[in-house]
C-alpha cells in the first residue's frame, strides 16, 4: 500500500509537503520529524543520487512522513533504479504530451503492460521478501506528472486522462517561464492556469498538487481544493533563519549601552 497515494486520493483534506534540497540522510531524518505529510526529495535540482536518495529513504522509512522522489527526467531506465532502490513515489518534471505521460506510465509497470525491468532481489521488492512482487508492485507506486509548459496546458486533459497516471502536480517556476513570467508565478494569468490544470484533473478524477513558498498563494490553492501542497523549502529555510539571527546580533552590536 502507498500511504502517499491513498492519502491523496481521499480527497476533503489537503496533504502538506516540504521541498528537500539539501540531498542528506541527517536532514532528511530530521525533517521528518517536524510533523509534514510528505515530503519531496529532489533529484532534478538538487545533488541527489541513487545513494543519497537511498540513504534518506532508509533514514526517514520509520517516520510518518511520506516519501516522494522527484527524477532528474523521465527516463525509463531512471526510474527503475529509482524503483529498485524502494522509491514508491516519483514525480517526473516537464511532462508536456499524453504520450510522455504513457511512456513513464509505462516505465512503472512489468511486463506485460509496461517496459519496467524486472528484479525482485532489491530494496524495493524487499530484498525479495514480498510474496507477490510482480503481481503487486504497481499498485504500491504513485506516479505523478508535472505540467509545467504552455504545451502541456494545451494537452492538460489529455494527460491527465492517461492511463497509468495517479496525479498531476503544477510547476509553477517552470509555468511562469514558460507563459513569459519567469520569476513570477503569482502573475494572474500563471495563477489561472494553475487552476485550469487542478479544475481538468479533479474533472479527471486525479489528485493535484503544487509547490509554493508563499504562503498566501499556499493557502490560495488549499481553499481552491489541492490535495496535496510543498509550502516550503529545506534550503530557504536554513539560509533563511540563519540570516536572520545573524542579522539580530547586528542590531544587537549597534545598540547603545
Ligand atoms: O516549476 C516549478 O516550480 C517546480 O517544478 C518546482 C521547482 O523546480 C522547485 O525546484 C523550486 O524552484
Amino acid at each position: 500500500m502507498n500511504g502517499f497515494k491513498a492519502a491523496i486520493s481521499a480527497g476533503g483534506t489537503t496533504r502538506i509537503g516540504l521541498w528537500s534540497c539539501l540531498a542528506d540522510p541527517v536532514v532528511a531524518e530530521l525533517l521528518s520529524t517536524t510533523g509534514f505529510d510528505w515530503m519531496l526529495l529532489d533529484g532534478e535540482h538538487a545533488p541527489n543520487d541513487l545513494r543519497t536518495l537511498m540513504a534518506q529513504l532508509q533514514a526517514t522509512a520509520a517516520g510518518p512522513t511520506q516519501i516522494v522522489v522527484r527524477p532528474p527526467d523521465g527516463d525509463p531506465v531512471r526510474l527503475k533504479q529509482f524503483l529498485d532502490i524502494g522509491v514508491q513515489s516519483l514525480l517526473i518534471p516537464m511532462v508536456d504530451s499524453p504520450e510522455q505521460a504513457d511512456a513513464v506510465a509505462r516505465a512503472v509497470q512489468f511486463p506485460p503492460a509496461g517496459i519496467r525491468g524486472v528484479a525482485s532481489q532489491t530494496r524495493g521488492g524487499r530484498w525479495g521478501t514480498v510474496p507477490d512482487y510482480f503481481a503487486t508492485a504497481r499498485d504500491d507506486i504513485c506516479l505523478v506528472v508535472q505540467i509545467e509548459s504552455r504545451t502541456a496546458l494545451g494537452n492538460v486533459d489529455a494527460i491527465v486522462s492517461t492511463e497509468g497516471i495517479d496525479a498531476v502536480f503544477v510547476g509553477p517556476m517552470d509555468l511562469a517561464a514558460s507563459l513569459g513570467h519567469i520569476g513570477r508565478p503569482g502573475e494572474p494569468e500563471v495563477v489561472a492556469a494553475v487552476e485550469h490544470v487542478a479544475e481538468r484533473a479533479h474533472a479527471a478524477g486525479k489528485p493535484v498538487g503544487i509547490l509554493t513558498v508563499d504562503e498566501k498563494q499556499a493557502a490560495r490553492y488549499i481553499e481552491r481544493g489541492f490535495d496535496f501542497v510543498a509550502v516550503g523549502m529545506d534550503t530557504m529555510l536554513l539560509r533563511g533563519c540563519a540570516s536572520e539571527l545573524r542579522a539580530r546580533f547586528a542590531l544587537e552590536k549597534g545598540r547603545d549601552r
